[in-house]
């Protein structure tokens, strides 16, 4: 069923508070600049449960100016001499990209990519990816998300780096151009300190902006505060996935590997059945306990038949035969007996009028 804050980010893939949270794997530029590594990262992210795979595409002279091409990138986890050589090393042309979402649908997962400027944003609507992803690094490029929303087009979209004012001003701007949209809380440090991830801003969104799907993209170490964003009403949760967290590459450290994926995707799911549902009953599961500890009402002393019960005459234990719950207590006060019950004898419903 839809319903009107429903966010339909692939045909046939609702997103909304009653269906299961959509898991991406972010492949980024994990893949080394090897379109085989790429497979084999599609392949993981499949086998490990995820729902879709994305990758990034940019436009280099798009994206940079020349002095940031020109900057020089010298650390570990640089693949050139300057942050132009090194980023266009790790750059798969549209070709591949059309080689690498041959493969994914082959093995029937989503692929998608994030936009990060108006002719990627051109490139990957001519692909007709299902989704158009907007990385932190974007989201005060309001330019950009114009653009991407005129593509009519589901988008999802990161909020590292932003302050809350900016948020707001996306939200506004998406409300207006393209209402098929969702918003991620993200921290764009690799690997992000827990005391920075501040989970609460998914409340913070929730209530700032009711009526679209929240998602979380993580870049922490370890699964538990991703499964954590979910049982805080997270709808969306992507997350890096590497074949090697020592590999070089800046994004390696904070990313899962596919067991670790998989174990991610797990929990998700074990913890969206436990969430269950907003009604406290017994549970058919807590029957034998009920039937072994659930406390009675028992006579606190040899009871007449006829005279009114006061609190005074009645104690409550683990007893057998089960007799009145121990909460009617309140509700028998002032009722009778139709027989006299012995002191220790449980008090029987059908005894009591
Ligand atoms: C903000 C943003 O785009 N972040 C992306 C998504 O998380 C990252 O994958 C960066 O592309 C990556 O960390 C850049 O690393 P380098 O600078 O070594 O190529
Ligand atoms: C930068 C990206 O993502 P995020 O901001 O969610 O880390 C991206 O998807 O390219």
């Amino acid at each position: 069923m839809c319903s009107a804050n429903d966010f339909v980010i692939s045909p046939g893939y609702v997103i909304n508070k009653n269906n299961p949270c959509f898991v991406i794997a972010e492949i980024g530029q994990n893949h080394q600049g090897d379109i085989q590594i790429a497979k084999q990262l599609i392949d993981a992210s499949k086998a490990a449960g995820a729902n879709c795979v994305k990758f990034q595409k940019s436009c280099l002279t798009e994206k940079f100016n020349v002095a940031a091409l020109n900057r020089p990138y010298t650390g570990q986890h640089s693949w050139g001499k300057t942050y132009g050589e090194h980023k266009k090393y790790l750059e798969f042309s549209t070709e591949d990209f059309k080689e690498l979402q041959s493969y994914a649908r082959n093995i029937g997962i989503i692929f998608s990519a994030s936009a990060m400027d108006c002719v990627s944003v051109d490139v990957l609507h001519d692909m007709d990816v299902p989704f158009l992803k907007i990385g932190s690094g974007d989201t005060n490029n309001f330019p950009l998300l114009e653009y991407a929303a005129t593509k009519n087009r589901p988008m999802v979209i990161s909020t590292g780096m932003q302050d809350l004012e900016t948020v707001r001003a996306v939200y506004t701007l998406m409300k207006k151009m393209n209402a098929n949209f969702s918003l991620l809380h993200c921290i764009s440090s690799y690997p992000v300190p827990v005391e920075q991830i501040n989970l609460e801003v998914i409340n913070l969104y929730k209530s700032e902006f009711p009526d679209i799907q929240i998602g979380y993209s993580g870049h922490e170490l370890g699964t538990m505060v991703s499964v954590a964003a979910v049982a805080m009403g997270a709808r969306i949760v992507e997350r890096h996935i590497t074949l090697d967290t020592s590999w070089k590459g800046t994004d390696h450290k904070s990313s899962l590997t596919p067991v670790e994926f998989s174990k991610m995707v797990q929990e998700i799911r074990e913890l969206e059945k436990a969430l269950g549902k907003p009604e406290k009953k017994r549970q058919p599961s807590e029957l034998d306990c009920f039937m072994k500890l659930g406390k009675t009402l028992v006579a606190g002393k040899y009871l007449k038949q006829g005279i009114p019960l006061q609190k005074e005459d009645i104690k409550i234990k683990v007893a057998d035969p089960k007799g009145c719950p121990a909460e009617s207590l309140n509700s028998i006060l002032g009722k009778v007996l139709i027989r006299d019950v012995e002191e220790d004898e449980s008090i029987m419903e059908d005894n009591v009028v």
